[in-house]
């Protein structure tokens, strides 16, 4: 019999005052996630899940556009409470994409990248399961942003299918931990060398989960770029225009497809 690799996702610490680029703290931070992200590079009817979305996450104006959608006087706590989150969210994704840059030595795509990124922001209910009812709290997916971040409250569920097939739960131990996913955009723009993690929720005990989950997303066409491509890695995808691709997504017909993002623009 073959021994089983256990798979646990990779904690890695963020908290380092000097975490700049050039500095060495940064060169291992890069390592490390780029380990990760290689390494562990789901919209049906659910019934145990409920979620609102908010575009423009990271700022005032799109939290406070939502809040005066939901409640007619706005909602002061909701945006105040809120934003802190979203703009952390945000700008560790900027920090892991700055260092995926670094670390494929295309470092002067970034600030353009970064200006034309957007951001949606999830917040998901997940009841428990009643007796005899699926445990299923979200099908097997892959995001189709660029990056996630999921962030929850202390009820495990998020599970992710590693690259040998194997599903992984992952636990998080620590109340600050957020998880980092690479989105089906990142997987096309890097040429295959990280892929987007199918990933589902089970709800397996007697509590509720809260998650938030906030999704970058490019205004602009995403492309591979030229140093990422040689004979070792031919082009994978043709440029797409991101916010099409979502489009594309958002047809019943295109969301049971193996990999949309290779049907979309698949070499
Ligand atoms: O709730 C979670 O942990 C994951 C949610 C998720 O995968 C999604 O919204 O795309
Ligand atoms: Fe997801």
């Amino acid at each position: 019999m073959g021994s089983l690799k256990v798979h646990k996702l990779p904690l890695i610490e963020f908290t380092c005052d000097n975490l700049k680029p050039g500095t060495a703290s940064w060169s291992n931070a890069c390592r490390e996630v780029i380990s990760a992200l290689e390494e562990y590079g789901q919209i049906p009817l659910i019934p145990l899940y409920e979620s609102m979305g908010i575009d423009d996450a990271n700022t005032l104006e799109g939290i406070q556009s939502f809040t005066k959608v939901m409640w007619p006087n706005g909602n002061y706590i909701f945006s105040e409470k809120l934003l802190p989150y979203t703009k952390l969210a945000a700008e560790l994704e900027q920090i892991v994409v700055r260092m995926v840059f670094d670390s494929y030595g295309v470092e002067k795509y970034f600030d353009s990248h970064i200006k034309a990124a957007n951001y949606l922001c999830r917040v998901m209910k997940y009841r428990e399961a009643k007796v005899n009812e699926s445990k299923m709290g979200f099908v097997s997916h892959t995001d189709k942003s660029f990056m996630s971040t999921i962030h929850q409250n202390h009820v495990n569920g998020l599970e992710i299918k590693a690259k040998d097939g194997e599903w992984f739960g992952v636990e998080l131990s620590s109340s600050s931990s957020i998880v980092v996913m690479a989105g089906d955009a990142l997987m096309a723009w890097s040429n295959n060398r990280i892929k987007s993690p199918h990933h589902k929720v089970t709800m397996e005990g007697k509590e509720v989960r809260y998650s938030i989950a906030q999704f970058s997303f490019l205004e602009e066409i995403v492309q591979t770029p030229e140093e990422l491509i040689d004979e070792e890695h031919p082009l994978q995808y043709k440029p797409f225009d991101h916010l099409k691709f979502l489009d594309f997504y958002s047809k019943e017909e295109n969301r049971r497809l193996e990999s949309a993002i290779r049907t979309y623009c698949g070499v």
